[in-house]
């Protein structure tokens, strides 16, 4: 099976870089690639010494969201809540795992490609990319749970407001909202970034902690009902005319 997803650990640092690497199609999630992330998430259950996961794209993009051309077609509403439930269960997986998470924004993101980033428990972005929770633009809402998540990301208000007006933004905008914690350069090397030295300059039982603590403030099961319920709103929204509107109008575009 072609390598989607590819995972590489670092016994320097004790890190596990997860890419997204389908960088012809800027790294839009299909349902293969979504199926990859479960093992490859899965799997670090297994390196007892993965003390940071960070998350990256191949090619000049982040994410840009799941794959208009598989999951976008004529689906009923039921089949839309089936299939997009995977990735909601990804999103909770990286929320809640017991290791802290890094979504290193390499490019552009767009739709779930935010959501994805919204799952992770820090944001890294690039200068002079730009990101958008574009869903609204699609005629649907976030469908993955990631829209729950940005509420705790960033103030409740301003979670409202992007996901309502559904815009594009620039790298220093998500600082300034908060959604991202730092901005580097194009050629800025990860593993030399200040952005990423301070998790490997802690111990994995240090980091464990913190994100331990990250979560307890959170009623876990309310989280995921609040995932749970977008997913299946997400799903109704999914049947609009609106929605196969706009998906005809990308694939029409050129
Ligand atoms: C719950 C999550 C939610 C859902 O699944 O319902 C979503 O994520 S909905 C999808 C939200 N994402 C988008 O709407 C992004 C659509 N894509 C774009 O706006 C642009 O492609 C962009 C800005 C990401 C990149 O633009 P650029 O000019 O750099 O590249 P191209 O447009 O020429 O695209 C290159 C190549 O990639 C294919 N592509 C891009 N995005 C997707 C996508 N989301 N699904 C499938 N394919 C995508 C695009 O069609 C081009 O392919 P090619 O074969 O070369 O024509």
């Amino acid at each position: 099976m072609e390598n989607l997803i590819n995972v590489d650990y670092s016994e320097a640092f004790n890190v596990t870089t997860i890419t997204l690497n389908r960088p012809e199609k800027r790294n839009a999630l299909s349902s293969q690639m979504i199926q990859q992330l479960h093992q490859a998430i899965d799997q670090l259950h297994n390196n007892p010494h993965t003390k940071l996961v960070i998350i990256k794209g191949a090619g000049e993009a982040f994410c840009a969201g799941g794959d208009l051309s598989e999951f976008h077609g004529d689906l009923t509403q039921p089949e839309a809540l089936a299939m997009l439930e995977p990735m909601k269960s990804v999103l909770w997986k990286l929320t809640t795992l017991s290791v802290p998470t890094v979504a290193w924004m390499n490019g552009l993101a767009r739709g779930g490609g935010m959501e994805l980033a919204s799952a992770c428990d820090f944001r890294f972005v690039q200068s002079g990319s730009n990101y958008g929770f574009t869903q609204g633009q699609l005629g649907i809402s976030t469908g993955w749970g990631g829209g729950t998540l940005l509420y705790e990301r960033i103030h409740n208000q301003d979670a409202y407001y992007w996901l309502v007006k559904a815009d594009v933004r620039e790298a220093d905008q998500l600082i300034a909202i908060r959604f991202a914690q730092g901005v580097f350069s194009y050629n800025d090397y990860i593993w030399e970034s200040g952005l990423i030295t301070p998790f490997l300059n802690r111990d994995i039982e240090q980091l464990i902690h913190w994100k331990q603590q990250w979560l307890q403030q959170f009623d876990l099961q309310m989280l995921k009902t609040r995932m749970d319920d977008e997913v299946e709103s997400c799903s109704y929204l999914w049947v609009s005319e609106a929605h196969h509107q706009a998906v005809a109008q990308f694939f029409n575009r050129k």
